[in-house]
């Protein structure tokens, strides 16, 4: 798509207030749930909002750089599974439905996140 195109999607998100308080809600529900929480046992919450939160503003073409370290880097050794991936989107997708964000602005993010998986699982 042009730039435009990818622009719209950050803004459709409600910028930065918008993909702050999905995170927000994100972090959340990670906290609330038996299969993801342990993998956080050792994390920084709040290394993990700034970093999470930039990099979704990056993913959705808002006025971010993301400057972590890269998806194998964070998440190699974790072993991560299909079943925990899909349930991390889940999550997200719940955080977005919360949020009153439209389904067809949720599958446009879900889209560009999808192309992860091979950085994030098995490895
Ligand atoms: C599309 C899927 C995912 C994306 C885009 C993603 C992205 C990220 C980003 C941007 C960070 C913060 C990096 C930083 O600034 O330090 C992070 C950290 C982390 N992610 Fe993921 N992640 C995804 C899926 C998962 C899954 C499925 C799990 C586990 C089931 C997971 C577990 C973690 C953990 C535990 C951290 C914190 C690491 C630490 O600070 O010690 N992630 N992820």
């Amino acid at each position: 798509g042009t730039a435009a195109g990818k622009d719209t999607l950050y803004r459709d998100l409600g910028g930065e207030q918008g993909i702050d308080r999905l995170v927000e809600t994100f972090i959340r529900k990670v906290g609330r749930d038996e299969r993801i929480l342990p993998y956080f046992a050792r994390a920084s919450v709040s290394h993990f909002r700034e970093g999470f939160t930039t990099h979704l503003c990056q993913v959705s073409g808002g006025p971010c750089t993301y400057d972590g370290d890269s998806m194998p880097d964070i998440h190699t050794g974790m072993q991560i599974d299909e079943a925990d991936f899909n349930r991390v989107v889940e999550l997200l997708v719940e955080a977005m439905e919360d949020n009153g964000i439209a389904y067809p602005v949720q599958n446009r993010l879900l889209a560009r996140l999808a192309p992860l998986r091979g950085e994030i699982i098995h490895i």
